[in-house]
């Protein structure tokens, strides 16, 4: 056998060696990955990287340099990081990798969201009279809505702006669900609430100021009513698929995300929209995704592209405001659409709606 051969097959059996070695330390991070889990440790370590760099640093003898060798053990950490991230993935109650079939929220009055059938949550931001809401609830009905939302607990940036109608509110909502037969989702902003509200909501509403608020997704996961959930207006998405762990987590898998858009520096739009969180949450996760095109956009001249855009990629439904007479709305005025625009609006999205049955 010539030298050049004897060369090649020793470095092939170093191959082997690096090989083994390498799956030994790949089963090894991943046991790293599931204790870093248990106790909610962070997987990526970059102290512990640097040391470990470090002290291979002081032994590097060469032939390679100290820059060769600190690229390749990157790979090696970066490989780490990544297999530990997705064997964790697997362990979450709301990951698709753990449940691939689709997860179906169905309500007594035959809707369903996450189905075949794409679905729309319409109604006003904050419910302010009985009349208000009727004349959209009215509105609903004929056009062969299964939902309605309207929030009595506003969240509100300025404590000095309308706070919402509170209890009383939820009383005209369950009004609007014996009349039409409507399902009401509405938001809820305080755990002890959820008792009182079961009275009155079909869903509840969690939202995007809330999203990380752990004691409410802690008693949104006792409850046995679905769970909207907005994302936060400044989380990830890896932030809001674990906020979502929260609720199923303490018992309750009726979750339904809503992608309401995050804050950008972009000063077009109210906030901006993430599209591409759909197509991401649905691969990711198994719970139906809904678009809020009005808190997104915050502009009624865009949101019919917009909510187009939501379907197409894969959402499965859409969420916007209605308001008799948004000039004298007590929350969110210039964005919602009052009922001419909305007639409008729901024709042309019915239209896309169909599409896709
Ligand atoms: O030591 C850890 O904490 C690990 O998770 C292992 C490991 C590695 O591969 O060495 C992986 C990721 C961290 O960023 C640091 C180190």
């Amino acid at each position: 056998m010539s030298e050049l051969n004897n060369l090649r097959n020793r470095i092939e059996e170093i191959n082997f060696s690096i090989l083994e070695l390498l799956s030994e330390r790949g089963q090894i991070a991943k046991k790293i990955g599931q204790e870093k889990l248990k106790s909610g440790t962070d997987i990526y370590d970059p102290m512990r990287e640097k040391e470990m760099l470090n002290r291979l640093l002081e032994t590097n003898k060469g032939p390679y340099d100290d820059n060769v060798i600190k690229q390749l053990f990157k790979e090696i950490f970066k490989a780490s990081t990544e297999l530990q991230q997705s064997e964790n993935e697997k362990h979450l109650l709301v990951s698709r990798k753990l449940k691939p079939e689709d997860t179906v929220v169905s309500f007594d009055n035959g809707a369903k969201i996450g189905d075949k059938e794409k679905i729309f949550v319409f109604g006003p931001c904050s419910v302010e009279s009985y009349d208000q809401v009727d004349a959209v609830a009215q509105d609903l009905a004929a056009k062969g809505q299964k939902f309605i939302r309207g929030g009595a607990f506003k969240p509100r940036t300025s404590p000095y702006d309308f706070q919402g109608l509170g209890e009383e509110g939820l009383e005209i909502l369950k009004e609007m669900n014996k009349k039409y037969g409507l399902n009401v989702v509405s938001e809820i902003v305080n755990p002890a609430h959820f008792e009182m509200a079961d009275l009155y909501v079909d869903v509840f509403q969690i939202g995007a100021r809330n999203m990380q608020n752990f004691e409410l997704l802690k008693e949104a996961g006792r409850s046995n009513k679905p769970v909207l959930l907005k994302r936060g207006l400044s989380a990830t998405i890896e932030e809001f698929i674990y906020a979502a762990e929260y609720i199923h987590s303490n018992g309750n898998s009726q979750i339904i995300l809503c992608e309401r858009g995050i804050r950008t520096y972009e000063k077009a739009t109210r906030n901006t929209l993430d599209i591409s969180a759909v197509p991401i949450l649905k691969q990711g996760t198994h719970l139906p995704v809904l678009v809020d095109v009005t808190h997104s956009t915050g502009r009624k001249d865009i949101m019919l592209p917009v909510a187009k855009a939501a379907l197409a990629v894969g959402a499965d439904g859409v969420m916007a405001e209605v308001h008799p007479d948004p000039a004298v709305a007590l929350s969110d005025a210039g964005q919602q659409m009052d009922l001419n625009e909305f007639d409008y609006f729901f024709n042309e999205i019915d239209k896309t709606r169909q599409l896709y049955l």
